[in-house]
């Protein structure tokens, strides 16, 4: 099983969404770090599901270190992170066992673990499994704002409904904005149509999803690799490992096809003595390295899966053709919980690739 992330900060997940409990380990912290426990969970509480745009599975998400913390500061050594699963209802996929949910991972888990896998509540496959990624996630971006690295993500858009976009002029004071948001979008009255959207898809028993933006500030330039580690790898390496991500782009993504090359190009200028772009359409990425301006990227997330709608499927033991019909607790979208999960994710990889350049001490804000 492929479950670590990471080379010189590696993150290893574990876990079943209705086992006792999730988490993951951190390794190649730095020690002395304090952690700040207020932010940890105002962090957890973006990912958790709330109200009826979300599960109906309440969880307090409550993050255990089990290890490599002293007294709230890191020793630097492996750091284990347990959250219990305190809210499991496993008779709801009595009635699916050896179906296929369409879109779901139980054909896939059945074809690579050969019947041993645990398909409740999406088992090592689900959204749930996200929480750890979120704290550890919440660690290592603590460490990147003392370098003075911001990072923040909205819903570009949710089922064609879109929210303003970033700009330039207020990029940081939007940022800020955002991450204080438990729905993150920059135009309330947006998040409120999107809301109703949801709430509108569920009543229909359905699912819908949408477009996450991500900007991260503060990175330097000359950091990646050119080719197979580049940065746009790393960072989708990671948004792909996020569930129900299909798609990812970096600055103007597809749009790019439609430019030409005088469009799509940054010109380049000296100001205030530091060499920037005057537009950023390659999201802050050339060759695989940063170029100091604001990393931009676009993550999709597709509908939910499991939806409560009757629709065709296989019984993959008995190999016949039949009907579905889920009556779980699920998201109708996951978008809005998904939010925080590429914010930590692109923490994670970020903390991990200057790890690499700078020595893992240096996350810790020594050189
Ligand atoms: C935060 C979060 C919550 C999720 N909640 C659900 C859910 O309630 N029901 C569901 O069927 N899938 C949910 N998913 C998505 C599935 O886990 C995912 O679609 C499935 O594992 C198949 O993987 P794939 O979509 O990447 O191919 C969630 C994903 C995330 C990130
Ligand atoms: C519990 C969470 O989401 C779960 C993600 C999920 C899936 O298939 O991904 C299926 C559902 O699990 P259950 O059927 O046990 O309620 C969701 O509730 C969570 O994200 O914390």
């Amino acid at each position: 099983m492929k479950n670590t992330f990471g080379n010189e900060v590696t993150v290893t997940l574990f876990g079943e969404s209705h086992g006792p409990a999730i988490g993951c380990v951190i390794d190649g912290l730095p020690s002395g770090f304090r952690i700040d426990e207020e932010q940890l969970k105002q962090d957890m509480d973006k990912r958790r599901a709330v109200g009826a745009i979300s599960t109906g599975r309440h969880e307090a998400d409550e993050v255990q270190f089990l290890s490599g913390v002293k007294d709230g500061v890191t020793e630097g050594t492996p750091l284990a992170i347990l959250i219990a699963n305190t809210n499991v209802r496993s008779k709801d996929y009595s009635s699916l066992e050896n179906l296929a949910r369409p879109g779901h991972a139980d054909y896939t888990a059945e074809m690579r673990y050969h019947g041993f896998q645990d398909t409740r509540g999406g088992g090592h496959f689900s959204g749930r499994l996200t929480a750890p990624i979120v704290a550890a996630g919440s660690i290592l971006r603590q460490m990147l704002a003392g370098h003075g690295i911001l990072i923040a993500t909205h819903i570009a858009s949710l089922h064609g409904i879109e929210d303003d976009s970033f700009s330039e002029g207020s990029l940081k004071e939007q940022m800020e904005l955002l991450n204080g948001r438990a729905f993150a979008v920059l135009n309330e009255s947006t998040g409120e149509k999107m809301q109703q959207e949801i709430r509108k898809a569920a009543e229909s028993l359905d699912s819908v999803g949408g477009i996450l933006e991500t900007v991260v500030l503060g990175m330097e330039a000359g950091i990646g690799e050119p080719e197979f580690c580049s940065a746009e790898s790393d960072l989708s390496a990671a948004m792909f490992s996020i569930p129900a991500v299909k798609g990812v782009e970096f600055g103007e993504g597809f749009r790019f096809a439609e430019l030409y090359g005088s469009q799509a190009n940054d010109a380049f200028e000296i100001r205030e003595g530091k060499v920037v772009t005057k537009t950023n359409h390659n999201g802050g990425i050339n060759g695989g390295i940063t170029n100091g301006m604001p990393i931009r990227f676009r993550t999709v997330i597709k509908p939910t899966p499991s939806i409560a709608r009757k629709q065709e499927t296989v019984n993959f033991r008995t190999m016949e053709n039949t009907e579905i019909e889920i009556h779980g607790r699920h998201d109708p979208a996951i978008i809005h919980r998904a939010r925080a999960v590429v914010d930590a994710m692109t923490a994670i990889t970020l903390a991990d690739m200057l790890a690499s350049a700078h020595g893992r001490q240096w996350l810790k804000g020594e050189e």
